[in-house]
């Protein structure tokens, strides 16, 4: 029997995994290539999904429920721009008690469902002071501030059938849709609001004090949050292509003359004015990659 304590054996084993999947797509017909996390607030997308079938993650016994006001809890399933899509209405923060590897589990069912490309999207708060708020933020590569301090996703014992026991994660964010994001951001008149950055995951939920915040930005972050990095590591530990984008939903204090703190509401009332820019950019970024 496993001492207490003992992490060799977390999560999901890849029997269950497949099973977990299977039953999942016995609820749809839709077979997904393409899987999107929506981040806070920015489950709008799923309104665009032709030929739509919504599945509630109370009806998948091994998901966890979301618990956070923004993420309504729902699988969808079908067309995105003609993409077979599976969209996550909700996803799983460390910050919610759930463990790093259950925050993560569904980019392996996914993946056991035959998604090849993962679409992750954020709010976040902006890091680099040459950031405003409603700007979008191409993800070129994170910190994963957690796993570096001992709580990466991918602790426990390995089944190389998932993925190798030591992952490269340099180019994790696949640079060919990186270039197609930027291109299809120019045709739309984007230009002025596109960055390309660095995420770095904090555990949250305290948003971060103003020594955190440039103590952040002396790492090289460009913008933080308390999610993506453990789906995209995990993603790309199983050979999915990673895209992700973040929305700056607020900018966080680097002074000590700021009096406004950032809240949750902020985020979601700004997440719910600009969610439609960065929806343009996901649809027509699906539109044109080949899956
Ligand atoms: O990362 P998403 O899920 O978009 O949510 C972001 O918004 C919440 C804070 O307002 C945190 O959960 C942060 O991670
Ligand atoms: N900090 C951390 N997480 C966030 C923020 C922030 O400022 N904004 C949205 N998610």
């Amino acid at each position: 029997m496993a001492a207490l304590g003992d992490m060799s054996s977390s999560g999901y084993s890849f029997d269950e995994i497949q099973s977990i999947a299977n039953n999942i797509l016995t609820f749809t017909k839709h077979r997904p290539k393409v899987g999107i996390i929506c981040g806070s607030g920015l489950g709008g997308l799923a309104d665009q999904v032709d030929d739509a079938e919504v599945i509630s993650y109370d009806q998948i016994p091994e998901f966890p429920v979301s618990t956070v006001a923004g993420h309504a809890g729902k699988l969808v399933f079908g067309y995105l721009q003609g993409k077979p899509v599976v969209l996550m209405r909700g996803r799983f923060h460390y910050y919610e008690g759930y463990p790093m590897w259950k925050v993560a589990m569904p980019v392996r069912v996914m993946k056991a469902m035959g998604v090849g490309t993962l679409v992750v999207t954020n709010a976040a708060g902006g890091v680099n002071p040459e950031f405003q708020t409603g700007d979008l933020m191409i993800i070129k590569d994170h910190i994963d501030l957690p796993g570096l301090t001992g709580e990466c996703v991918l602790i426990g014992r390995n089944d190389e059938r998932f993925g190798p026991r030591f992952p490269a994660t340099v180019g994790t964010y696949d640079e060919d849709l990186r270039n197609l994001a930027k291109t299809i951001s120019v045709e739309l008149g984007y230009n002025s609001i596109m960055r390309e950055g660095t995420y770095i995951m904090i555990g949250g939920p305290t948003f971060e004090t103003v020594a955190e915040s440039r103590l952040l930005r002396t790492f090289g972050a460009d913008a933080v949050g308390m999610s993506t990095v453990p789906e995209a590591v995990v993603a790309k530990h199983g050979g999915l292509r990673v895209f992700g984008i973040s929305l700056i939903t607020d900018m966080v204090a680097l002074d000590y003359n700021t009096t406004r703190a950032t809240t949750h509401e902020e985020v979601l009332a700004v997440g719910q004015k600009r969610a439609g820019d960065l929806q343009k950019i996901v649809s027509n970024l699906v539109a044109r990659m080949t899956v």
